[in-house]
């Protein structure tokens, strides 16, 4: 069995309520509040460049040219590209550049991205990608997902999310890093294989944890406005 699909397996139950979240059912059906978007945007803002340094750490532990020279272009496309949706959405919620600059990161936002940090910086490129795959997979799942709904790729406000996460180019990069963490995993010994499915399962867990803390608004308890 290749070692996605023993992760595969794993993930199922975190991916059940990810599907099942109402921030991800209210994009898919149009319904979720522009307010809850709005506070996803700016934190998905804080989270996306925290994510393309993992790239930029992803390169610097590559050990061919090919892999190094994909890390680099998704440091590049992130940045440029990614990126560029917060930034045309930011416009259309009235989110100033100054705001977005200055934006804080909500507790989960900082701990899924010192994690992901943590264990790039300090592990193997192995334990790098095991951590920044679920954020790619389970995007392109819940992307294709949401685009089988009438309509719901050409809603005025999350049309634009929905079209780019199920779009090819993104299922070719999911596949692209399930395919490296298989060829990775390739001869490690059963602790390490552990090792890797331990980070694999919390970067899971924090993706469904970043959803219901954009639902609910979640920030540090003293900062904390009531519903
Ligand atoms: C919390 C959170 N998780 C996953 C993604 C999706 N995502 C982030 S970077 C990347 C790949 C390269 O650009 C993908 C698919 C997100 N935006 N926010």
């Amino acid at each position: 069995m290749k070692f996605s699909a023993r992760l595969y397996e794993k993930l199922q139950p975190i991916w059940r309520k990810n599907h099942t979240h109402p921030f991800v059912t209210g994009m898919g059906d149009g319904t979720l509040d522009r307010e809850k978007f709005r506070f996803y945007m700016v934190q998905d803002y804080l989270y996306l460049i925290d994510y393309a340094k993992l790239f930029a750490i992803g390169a610097v532990k590559s050990e061919d040219t090919k892999t190094m020279g994909k890390f680099a272009a998704l440091l590049d496309s992130t940045l440029n590209e990614e990126m560029s949706l917060h930034r045309q959405y930011a416009k259309r919620f009235d989110i100033s550049e100054e705001e977005l600059e200055q934006a804080e990161p909500s507790p989960i936002t900082l701990a899924y991205t010192h994690y992901m940090l943590h264990s790039a910086q300090n592990g193997t490129l192995a334990e790098l990608v095991a951590a920044l795959l679920p954020c790619m997979w389970s995007y392109w799942e819940i992307g294709k997902e949401l685009s089988q709904i009438p309509g719901a790729a050409e809603h005025e406000f999350y049309g634009e999310w929905i079209s780019m996460y199920s779009s090819e180019e993104f299922g070719e990069l999911a596949t692209w890093c399930i395919e490296l963490l298989d060829d990775l995993a390739e001869g490690k010994s059963s602790k390490e294989l552990k090792r890797l499915e331990e980070i694999f399962l919390n970067t899971t867990r924090y993706e469904y944890m970043f959803w219901d803390m954009a639902y609910h608004e979640t920030m540090w308890p003293d900062e904390q406005v009531d519903e």
